[in-house]
This record gives structure tokens, C-alpha cells and sequence, in this order.
């Protein structure tokens, strides 16, 4: 696709806002997302940065619909998430979505070949296992089919979640901190594989603090103090630490001014 055609958005934020309780106190509520509006251009992969603090998982979580946004609108593929109940969001997530997360990534009570397998299952499809054991073999992780997650590495368990994406095909996938846990070697398997699923037509949206992840994306959100900062393209690992710091100086003199 030539680069300065702009694809129609698969995810639109606008004006979202989200409240916390504060812990131990009643009623009271912290704002940490003022308003964020964007567009995530379809099948391309975005980057969200920003200082740390700044809304990335939150926007992140909202989108998915794992964290109710308490105002605004989020539209994912056309659907209104905010129209939706908790069960209808998790149907709509495991037929659209698939995820790549630090944590919370796995279930451990499954092995690796059926953790690739689960959200076909989930959906109420099926996945050859001739498609499971290619993936495996093309992620270098075959060798691991039958055991648990607890038993690889990190980057290993990455390349599991890396194998379940690809195998699933999900529309879009959430990836928040991918690499954040990884020595660079295996960050980099991460990011390459990350990079490569648009080409499959599934839309990526990754959070991250590294300026060089980021750089690897098509676009570049930067977050400052729950609001969208500023939109950069990718390619420039330095543009992106850029303007992460001046998010991060804009956020500090507004708390001097207030
Ligand atoms: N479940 C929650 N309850 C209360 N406050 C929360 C919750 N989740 C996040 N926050 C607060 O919201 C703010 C934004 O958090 P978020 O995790 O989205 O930031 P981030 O930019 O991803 O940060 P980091 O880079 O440090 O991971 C933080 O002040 C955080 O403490």
C-alpha cells in the first residue's frame, strides 16, 4: 500500500474520559484521561508513548473494552464499545481481538499448543492443528508445545502470545509493553513479528517506552497527562524521545501553574 495512503480508522477515540475512585475515599474520583481523540488507522501498526503516568494502558484498556471508559465515545470496526455489556464486549473481543501483554498474557493451567489454540475455541471456531504446529515452528518455540507457560522465559512466553496472534488472525491486536521484560535479541523476534502482522491485515496498537519499539511503527501517538500530545510518523527513534520529554516538560510546567 503506497505510504501517503491513509486507510479509514479502525479504532476511533473521541473526547474519552476515564475516572479512578481514590482509593480509601468515598465517592472521590481521580480523572487520569481528559479527552483523548484519535483515529488508529487500519492495518498499520501505531505506537502510543508518553511519560510514565500519562493514560497509555488506560487509553489501551478502554479501546479493548477491559476498562469502561467513563465518558466519550470508543468505535472499534464500526461497533460502539460503550453500547455494549461486559459479555457482549468479551464476544466482541475474542471474534476481533487478540493480545500481547506482559502479563496476564497466558493461562497456566493450559499448555502452550492449546493457549495458541483458546481464542478460535473461545469463538466457537478451530484452528487446524497443522496451523498450530507451523506457527510454533515458525516462532522456534515447537519444542515447547506441551508445556506450561511457568516453564519458558520470558521471551519465550512472548513468542507464545507472538504464535497465538498469527495463528488466530484477530482484526486487531493490543500490545502493551510487548518488549518491556525482553533482552534486546528477544525484543527485537517481538517487534519484527509485530511489524510484520499488518501485512496480514490486522491492525496494531502497542504501548511502549522505547523510543526504538516506537520507531518501528507506522505512526506515533505521544500521550502527555492523559491527552493526546502530539500525532509523529515513525521511522525516528530520536523524534520520538523528542517529544516524549517536551510531553513531559509541557506536563510539568502545567503542574508548576497550577
Ligand atoms: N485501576 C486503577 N485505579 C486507580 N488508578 C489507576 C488505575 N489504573 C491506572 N491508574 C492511574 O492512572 C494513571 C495512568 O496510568 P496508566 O497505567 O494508564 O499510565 P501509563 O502511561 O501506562 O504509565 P506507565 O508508563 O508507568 O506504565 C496513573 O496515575 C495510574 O496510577
Amino acid at each position: 500500500m503506497p505510504r501517503d495512503f491513509e486507510p479509514e480508522p479502525c479504532i476511533r477515540l473521541r473526547d474519552v474520559r476515564m475516572d479512578f475512585p481514590v482509593p480509601g475515599r468515598k465517592r472521590e474520583t481521580v480523572q487520569v484521561l481528559h479527552g483523548i481523540t484519535l483515529d488508529i488507522p487500519d492495518g498499520r501498526l501505531t505506537a502510543i508513548v508518553g511519560p510514565s503516568g500519562s493514560g497509555k494502558s488506560t487509553t489501551l484498556l478502554c479501546a479493548a473494552g477491559l476498562e469502561r471508559a467513563t465518558a466519550g465515545s470508543i468505535e472499534v470496526l464500526g461497533t460502539d464499545m460503550l453500547a455494549l455489556n461486559a459479555r457482549q464486549q468479551a464476544a466482541f473481543r475474542s471474534e476481533n481481538i487478540g493480545f500481547v501483554f506482559q502479563e496476564y498474557n497466558l493461562l497456566s493451567s493450559l499448555t502452550v499448543e492449546d493457549n495458541i489454540a483458546l481464542p478460535a475455541r473461545l469463538a466457537g471456531r478451530r484452528i487446524p492443528r497443522k496451523t498450530v504446529v507451523d506457527t510454533m515452528t515458525r516462532l522456534g518455540i515447537a519444542e515447547h508445545a506441551r508445556k506450561r507457560p511457568e516453564s519458558l522465559s520470558g521471551g519465550e512466553r512472548q513468542r507464545v502470545a507472538i504464535a497465538r496472534v498469527v495463528a488466530n488472525q484477530p482484526r486487531i491486536v493490543f500490545a502493551d509493553e510487548p518488549t518491556g521484560a525482553l533482552d534486546i535479541r528477544s525484543g527485537n523476534v517481538v517487534l519484527d513479528w509485530l511489524q510484520a502482522l499488518p501485512a496480514q491485515g490486522t491492525t496494531v496498537l502497542m504501548v511502549t517506552h522505547d523510543p526504538h519499539a516506537a520507531a518501528r511503527a507506522d505512526n506515533v501517538i505521544v500521550l502527555g497527562s492523559g491527552l493526546v500530545h502530539r500525532i509523529i510518523p515513525g521511522g525516528d527513534a530520536r523524534a520520538v524521545s523528542d517529544a516524549v520529554l517536551a510531553a513531559q516538560s509541557a506536563d510539568e510546567e502545567s503542574e508548576l501553574e497550577s
